[in-house]
């Protein structure tokens, strides 16, 4: 008994590390280091929130930024935050990231990229029946479509630098912990936001030869003024539900975010809910980190465990919704 206790001991950490090793030679793409400073950062939607509070952090550390958005006055008021904070003048790009007309012409302007930052969004939450066809297709052309937009005029130049350089780039993408798991109320809004990781896995396979590196932004409720809007509409399912994961502020998004750019990571979590959707979710997504893998591969049974835990508290939190409303 003693003896096959003492073979369990040294079996199991054996068979460990040599599952850490064959992870160590799989995992892909190769590691990368990004550098962010004397570089050029263009942030979509850096005139509010999240993007405001990545613009300054870049511009922090000495990058050279620049930011889109529709609203020119916001645009330079976000300048002026900027500016007071780190220094650093940002370029500002007034632009519909609907109209690849006007997306092309504001890169254009802008000059090559070095990390491209898609985090413009907007976020309508609604039950599907109700909400208007124009809504849903907001929230697509914005989200998804945009990022199309950006990322189709941005490549050639982004492509053509990386080259001349010898820099490795990024392509960064901000999705949502509802772009990971359907949430009640967010129909148009998931969608929107899982269809970021198509376009992003299939994307990183075609610029991995070109040093681009590509990584989805997944954050929690986060303490923007977009969300203070969507809170005022938000349906009260909507609400239990996200209350799932704990609220961030945009400043600690930001710098989660930044950190994986950096680093090239594909998949971004940035609180512990987060990590934890973000290893039940690991799917077929590339992983450059054989820890993070090794995580993933020996928590995939347990996580889904976890995982339909959740969603029967999910499923019960609407069936007792349900059946308050029809006892009123
Ligand atoms: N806050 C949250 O709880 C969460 C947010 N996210 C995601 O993070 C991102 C940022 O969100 P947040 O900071 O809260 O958003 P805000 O509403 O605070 O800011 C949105 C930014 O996007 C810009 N924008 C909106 N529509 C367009 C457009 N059509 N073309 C160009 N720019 C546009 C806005 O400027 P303007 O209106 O002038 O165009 C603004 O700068 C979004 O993609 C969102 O989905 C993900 C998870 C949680
Ligand atoms: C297996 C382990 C599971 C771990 C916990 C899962 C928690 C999921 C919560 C989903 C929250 C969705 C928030 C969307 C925020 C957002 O995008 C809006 N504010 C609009 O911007």
């Amino acid at each position: 008994m003693a003896s096959l206790f003492l073979l369990f001991l040294l079996v199991v950490p054996f068979a460990a590390l040599l599952l850490l090793l064959l992870l160590a030679a799989v995992v892909r793409p190769r590691r990368v280091r990004i550098p962010i400073k004397g570089r050029h950062v263009l942030i979509t939607g850096g005139s509010s929130g999240i993007g405001l509070a990545l613009a300054r952090r870049a511009a922090t550390e000495g990058a050279r930024v620049s930011i889109l958005a529709r609203n020119p006055a916001r645009l330079e008021e976000a300048r002026d935050t900027i500016r007071l904070a780190t220094g650093v003048d940002a370029a500002v790009l007034a632009a519909d990231v609907r109209d690849p007309t006007a997306v092309a012409r504001a890169l254009e302007e802008a000059g090559p990229v070095d990390v491209l930052v898609c985090n413009q969004g907007v976020f309508v939450p609604q039950e599907l029946e109700t909400q208007e066809l124009e809504e849903v297709r907001f929230m697509v052309e914005v989200n998804l479509m945009g990022s199309f937009h950006l990322i189709k005029a941005a490549l050639p130049a982004m492509k053509a630098r990386a080259r001349e350089t010898g820099l490795p780039a990024s392509i960064a993408l901000v999705s949502s912990q509802a772009g990971q798991v359907g949430v009640y109320g967010y129909t148009a809004y998931s969608a929107s936001k899982f269809g970021l990781r198509g376009l992003a896995e299939a994307l990183q396979h075609e610029v991995i030869a070109d040093n681009i590196h590509v990584s989805l932004i997944f954050p929690p409720d986060t303490e923007t003024p977009g969300f203070a809007e969507e809170h005022k509409r938000r349906p009260e399912l909507t609400h239990m539900i996200a209350g799932s994961s704990g609220g961030m502020k945009p400043d600690d998004v930001a710098e989660k975010a930044l950190k994986g750019i950096k680093s090239g990571t594909f998949i971004i979590p940035c609180n512990f809910e987060g990590i934890m959707l973000s290893i039940a979710t690991a799917g077929l997504s590339p992983q450059r980190s054989y820890l993070t893998a090794f995580v993933e591969v020996l928590g995939a049974g347990f996580m889904r465990l976890l995982g339909l835990c959740f969603q029967w508290n999910w499923f019960n939190t609407i069936e007792k919704w349900h059946a308050k409303k029809s006892n009123k």
